[in-house]
């Protein structure tokens, strides 16, 4: 597969703290690449290196086998966690006036059928909800026609149904060729759109792979689920790893564990026994959850 984008030893420091530490990875052309991690571990400094908004303390950026250029720049669509929009306008007014800063952009009709914004044409852009809010923001990130697409935590904060819509949207958006990159703190995101994901955790990256290949390489059995208040301190267990609510043991040996468990007389008493996720591999490598405190859904 050809290689779109290229980053090698990239680091960004801010006075004696590096929010980017020697990071490395390719993103291949047509896929969608995932920057996964808490708050704080360095996605969006990553990507605004990438964009060309920060300039990187050290490392190299190579965009098509070539060191990322001012024209390069121009071939980037970017969808930003938050852009102010021109007050008073309508949503095709917002869509006219960015076309306005480009020489190549697709036709603003194409734009608003792909992005499913029709109904809310003539709608000033502040009444749009959350989710007709992202759709129009990434109709703003794909009117230069842009190669690669940078999307930063596009769906955080929307509910499941308009978080599915833009799930679609950016299906569609990969099948006709164009290269993703996505950041998301959201594990289930990350499963469905990305072909790659690179996990991230105070500035580096601490595991890179398919989704896929990622639960395979690092869960070899089942995970087993308890409500945390079954355990106590006395009970005698190896490989129990503590969410917010469970009690997650890791085993190879599934009757084995269960047999384990009612020998020490741990009540089974809303047991699961469950396929790992993303969340669950984070836990595993970092020892900390991957959903960001305080963080809530407008459902
Ligand atoms: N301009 C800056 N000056 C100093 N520190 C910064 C600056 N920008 C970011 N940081 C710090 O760098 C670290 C990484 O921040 P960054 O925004 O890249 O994380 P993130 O993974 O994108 O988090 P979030 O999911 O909250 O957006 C954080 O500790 C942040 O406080």
């Amino acid at each position: 597969m050809t290689t779109i984008l290229e980053v090698k030893q990239l680091s960004k420091q801010f006075s004696d703290f590096y929010a980017v530490d020697k990071i490395d990875f390719k993103v291949s052309k047509g896929s969608c690449f995932g920057l996964l991690g808490p708050n704080g571990a360095g996605k969006t400094t990553t990507i605004e290196m990438l964009e060309g908004i920060l300039a990187p303390s050290s490392g190299d950026i190579l965009f098509n086998d070539k060191p990322i250029t001012r024209e390069d720049f121009q071939k980037l669509g970017i969808q930003f966690q938050h852009t102010a929009l021109q007050d008073y306008l309508t949503v095709r007014e917002t869509l006219m006036l960015f076309s306005s800063f480009y020489s190549k952009t697709l036709p603003t009709d194409d734009l608003i059928e792909q992005c499913q914004l029709a109904e809310f044409i003539n709608v000033d852009h502040r009444k749009l909800s959350g989710g007709q809010k992202q759709r129009l923001l990434l109709a703003l990130a794909l009117i230069n026609d842009p190669e690669l697409i940078f999307l930063d935590e596009p769906t955080t904060g929307l509910d499941p149904h308009s978080r599915r819509l833009f799930w679609d949207l950016v299906n569609n958006i990969k099948a006709q060729g164009k290269t993703i990159l996505l950041t998301t703190h959201y594990m289930d995101e990350a499963e469905y759109l990305c072909d790659q994901i690179a996990i991230m955790d105070k500035g580096k990256i601490i595991a890179m792979n398919s989704p896929e290949n990622l639960l395979r390489e690092h869960f070899k059995g089942a995970l087993i689920s308890l409500p945390k208040e079954n355990l106590s301190a006395s009970h005698n267990l190896v490989n129990v790893q503590f969410s917010q609510d469970s009690a997650l043991i890791h085993t190879d040996d599934t009757e084995a564990t269960i047999a384990a468990l009612l020998a020490q007389q741990i009540s089974l008493q809303g047991l699961q026994i469950k396929s790992a996720n993303l969340d669950d591999l984070f836990l595993k490598l970092t020892g900390h959850g991957l959903q960001s405190q305080g963080e809530q859904q407008d459902v």
